[in-house]
């Protein structure tokens, strides 16, 4: 089910084309990560996609409703963290949460309801009586997402949510992340990062000054090409040998790299060398995703997209 859909999106400010043409379509389950170098465009895209600002050119629909055109409809399904969410330091967490659930219409027991299922999904539930001053990074993050889990999205989109978390934060951000998309939300997300986008993400389209240069499945990249580093028994032979069988190889280290080597060329090459009598002492991928993306993107035009 298509959840979240982009049709020819264009963005000018003053002359400035910001954002051109975007086209996306983002399904229920699926965590959809929009990558590009700061100033590409993200936040310009996703200030559209939640209403805030309209397209120049285009339509952005949210499970079938026009953002523009059927906006209560549109926004009822969205539920989303844009810059900072606004939360009182001085109010507990469930304070915070009741309020804002008011502001969305719930009251009395439902809203109640609500703010502990809320705080529950998102991990807060033995901290919400705390003051969110005394709150981490990570969870007042957390907190933004059950203050947008307030009205059962089926959407969720998020700007850069992982900015300035520490590494446990990062993790714990993910794993919420993926489980909300197992229960079937659709998750649209930025990043900067290609590592947070591969380890978050089940398909992601790079973006450019403001273009979308390219879209893959996160899986297929990674399974993609690449290099593998290889520690063999009589590494000076194995590379003879392997030069007389065709590969792209070069010794270096104690190690030797093959290059352009697909999973499955992968699993045949380490067959035929243990064949030919060498032992295998280690095989590693090195860089996979990250040459994947700059293939795709084409090597050196933006490598700072990763
Ligand atoms: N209201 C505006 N007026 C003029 N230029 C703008 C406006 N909003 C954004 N821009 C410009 O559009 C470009 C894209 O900005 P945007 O914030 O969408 O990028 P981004 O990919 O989200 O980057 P960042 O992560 O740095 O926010 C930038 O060059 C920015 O200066």
């Amino acid at each position: 089910m298509n959840v979240l859909q982009l049709f020819d999106v264009s963005k000018r400010i003053g002359s400035r084309e910001i954002v051109h043409q975007l086209n996306m379509t983002v399904r229920a389950g699926e965590v959809y990560g929009f990558l590009g170098p700061n100033g590409a465009g993200k936040t310009t895209t996703i200030r559209m996609i939640v209403g805030l600002i309209r397209p120049t050119r285009g339509a952005i629909h949210v499970l079938g409703h026009d953002v523009e055109r059927e906006p209560v409809a549109a926004k009822r399904y969205l539920g989303a963290i844009v810059e900072n969410p606004e939360m009182y330091g001085y109010l507990t967490g469930r304070q915070n949460l009741l309020h804002f659930a008011r502001l969305a219409g719930l009251d009395g027991p439902s809203a109640r309801a609500r703010v502990e299922y809320v705080a529950e999904r998102v991990g807060l539930k033995a901290r919400l009586d705390d003051k969110v001053k005394r709150y981490s990074l990570g969870m007042r993050q957390r907190l933004g997402v059950a203050q947008a889990l307030l009205g059962d999205p089926k959407l969720l989109v998020l700007d850069e949510p992982t900015n300035g978390l520490d590494p446990a934060g990062i993790r714990e951000f993910r794993e919420l992340v993926r489980s909300l998309a197992a229960e079937g939300m659709a998750v649209f997300v930025s990043s900067h990062l290609l590592s947070e986008v591969e380890q978050m993400c089940d398909r992601v389209a790079v973006l450019q000054n403001g273009s979308v240069i390219a879209e893959a499945k996160v899986d297929e990249l990674r399974s993609q090409s690449g290099s593998v580093r290889l520690r063999v028994s009589r590494p000076n032979e194995a590379v003879l040998w392997l030069q007389a069988h065709g590969y792209d190889v070069d010794a270096s280290g104690d190690g030797l790299t093959l290059a352009h080597l697909d999973d499955a060329q992968v699993a045949r090459t380490l067959r035929h060398l243990m064949d030919a009598g060498f032992e295998i002492y280690e095989a590693a991928r090195t860089g996979g995703l990250e040459q994947s993306f700059l293939a795709l993107t084409g090597a050196g035009s933006g490598g700072d997209q990763a």
